[in-house]
């Protein structure tokens, strides 16, 4: 697929210098869900780069009918692609001044992280949702139900693990080794797991202290 690159200016988002966390899993570890809820108590902004990616199939561009064969595959797109969208997303959050990010389903291979992390900044954490490989096909069969989305398949899901475990699972041990990841066992409610998620964002922002949303 012939990558068309966008120019975007980063000098809003180098400037604002507000802490990134990458937000890392399987395929319905809960991800999205532990966002949503991190949104609530932080007022962070939260892009999720699979929700980015629908967002541009969805607009119906010849870039979006390349994106949704790679995503019924159940494979990577090109990393650029999704480095363009998000940086274009991160500016307009910050613009509207933007906290801190949450960046959902990012990085997907270990390049992804250190592109990202060289053309923009260094994360400050690397929140990962650790399931088991049987609650994921069950969550992402039950999501199926109400999601409308093309991936959320058995044999799309069967794919998307394959692809987690060869190409992302390096990414955990990677910033493991950087004394950067939080690892979280995730297979509790929702309640529980964000209990374990607070203690972590406490220590960068501060335990009484909301974080202004931007809107
Ligand atoms: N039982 C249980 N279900 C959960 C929990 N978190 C999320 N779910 C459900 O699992 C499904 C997947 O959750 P998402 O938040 O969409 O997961 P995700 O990691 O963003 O998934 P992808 O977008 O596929 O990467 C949803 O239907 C959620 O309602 C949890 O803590 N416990
Ligand atoms: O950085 C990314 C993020 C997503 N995807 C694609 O988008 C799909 C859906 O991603 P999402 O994070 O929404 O769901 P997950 O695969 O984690 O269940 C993936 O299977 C990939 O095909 C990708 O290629 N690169
Ligand atoms: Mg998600």
């Amino acid at each position: 697929m012939a990558i068309e690159r966008k120019q975007i200016d980063l000098t809003p988002l180098k400037n604002a210098n507000v802490p990134i966390f990458f937000i890392v899993g399987g395929p319905g570890s809960g991800k999205g869900t532990q966002c949503e809820r991190i949104v609530n108590k932080y007022g962070l902004s939260h892009l999720s780069s699979g929700d980015l990616l629908r967002a541009e199939v969805q607009s119906g561009s010849a870039r979006g009918a390349q994106l949704v064969k790679i995503m019924e595959a159940g494979e990577l797109v090109p990393l650029e692609v999704v480095l363009d969208l998000i940086k274009e997303a991160m500016v307009n959050e910050v613009k509207k001044g933007s906290k801190g990010f949450l960046i959902d389903g990012y990085p997907r291979e270990v390049k992804q992280g250190d592109q990202f992390e060289s053309e923009i900044q260094p994360a400050t954490l690397v929140l990962f949702f650790d399931v088991s490989e049987d609650t994921l096909v069950k969550r992402c069969l039950k999501r199926a139900e109400t999601s409308g989305r093309c991936d959320d398949n058995i044999e799309t899901i069967k794919k998307r693990l394959a692809t987690f475990n060869n190409a992302t699972a390096p990414v955990t041990d990677h910033y493991e080794k950087k004394h950067k990841l939080v690892r979280i066992a995730a297979e509790g409610t929702i309640d529980e797991i964000f209990s374990h998620v607070t203690p972590h964002l406490d220590r960068v922002f501060g335990s009484n202290q909301k974080v202004a949303a931007s809107a």
